[in-house]
């Protein structure tokens, strides 16, 4: 057997000179059942750009603890969001990467693009065979998160890495690393964040949450609180609010290391004391609803800011499938084509 794959002869020859653009997501369980999402924790947790422990240590805590422990858990939070189309970070990405196809059938542009998860399936691995078979020469890879982050986005670079090197034929690569200050991102937030303006008025306060990660990444090097500075920076300048009217804050916390501050549950237990009764939550570092903005976020961090004294609490959903969000998409990865 031969040590690489490659198409054959006549087929190599014949179907070369397409284009394939990859959207990568994080993945989420296949089932919201204790089961699924334990083989899915097992396999995201292992990742070492995730956590970012001694293996040996990691591991016997991993499987003696957590894995016993959160599947169940978590597995009741995902029943919370689950639809009768699944997983909603599944359900978006699919509707997401079925309007790119039409954007581009619309534009002639001859791409072929496929969605694939970073955990879980359709897996990088699989997602990217296939588009070997279709004879692909070029790749363009745009991971789904709109802040460089090592857990996130180099993690699904590692993953496309392992599976190119088993390839004979390795096509042209373009990875887009980053996109938090892409003009049509900040837009497409802005015109959502001021339509639930102009629909229910200006609250008090803007919550910007975005996912968290260990404070001792960012000291080592990692980018991602910058860049969530950044878009936070452009955001509110497009929508003209003083420094009283928002405020940045980190969610999603996992362990008991000290990540990146202000957390978000702290922060709505304490608005109301100090008078902000009236807020708005969005979340800019998920391209997709999922489980972190859906109960997390709109469920829990509703119910703190609630009996913390809140009064009015509106979650602003993500660019999900949002036709603004679709051609951000199409006008990022369109020079590489
Ligand atoms: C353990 C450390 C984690 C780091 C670091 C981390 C970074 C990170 N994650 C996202 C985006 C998503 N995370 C999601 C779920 C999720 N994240 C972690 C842990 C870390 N994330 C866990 C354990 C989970 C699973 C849920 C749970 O059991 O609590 C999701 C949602 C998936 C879904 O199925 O809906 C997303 C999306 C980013 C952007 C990020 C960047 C620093
Ligand atoms: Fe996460
Ligand atoms: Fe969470």
């Amino acid at each position: 057997m031969a040590k690489f794959s490659g198409l054959s002869k006549e087929e190599g020859h014949k179907k070369r000179g397409k284009t394939g653009v990859l959207l990568v997501n994080l993945g989420t369980p296949d089932e919201a059942t204790p089961s699924a999402v334990r083989r899915y924790l097992a396999e995201f947790l292992a990742d070492p750009r995730v956590v970012e422990i001694p293996k040996l240590v990691w591991m016997l805590i991993l499987h003696g603890i957590i894995l016993r422990v959160r599947p169940a858990k978590s597995a009741a939070l995902y029943q919370q969001v689950w639809t009768k189309d699944g997983s909603p970070l599944m359900d978006i990405t699919k509707r997401q990467t079925k309007k790119l196809v039409e954007h581009f059938e619309r534009s002639g542009e001859d791409a072929s693009v496929r969605f694939c998860m970073r955990y879980g399936q359709p897996s990088v691995a699989s997602t990217l065979q296939d588009m070997h078979k279709e004879g692909i020469d070029k790749l363009v890879v745009l991971p789904l998160y709109p802040q460089y982050a090592a857990p996130t986005t180099a993690s699904a670079f590692d993953a496309i890495a392992k599976e190119l090197m088993t390839w004979r034929y390795l096509p042209a690569l373009h990875f887009i690393n980053t996109y938090h200050d892409n003009p049509d991102f900040i837009d497409a937030l802005a015109a959502s964040i001021s339509k639930d303006f102009e629909l229910n008025g200006q609250p008090q306060k803007l919550v910007l949450s975005y996912h968290g990660m260990p404070e001792r990444n960012l000291h080592l090097g990692d980018p991602y609180y910058c860049f969530c500075m950044i878009t936070t920076r452009l955001l509110v300048e497009k929508l003209a609010l003083t420094e009283e009217q928002y405020i940045t804050t980190f969610q999603s916390r996992f362990g008991k290391a000290k990540w990146l501050m202000p957390y978000t549950d702290a922060t709505m237990e304490s608005l109301p004391k100090d008078g902000i009764t009236d807020i708005a939550v969005v979340c800019p570092a998920f391209s997709a609803d999922c489980l972190e903005t859906l109960e997390e976020i709109a469920g829990e961090n509703r119910l703190i800011f609630e009996e913390a004294g809140g009064k009015s609490f509106r979650y602003i959903a993500a660019l999900n499938d949002n036709d603004d969000h679709i051609k951000m998409m199409a006008n990022i990865v369109k020079p590489h084509l």
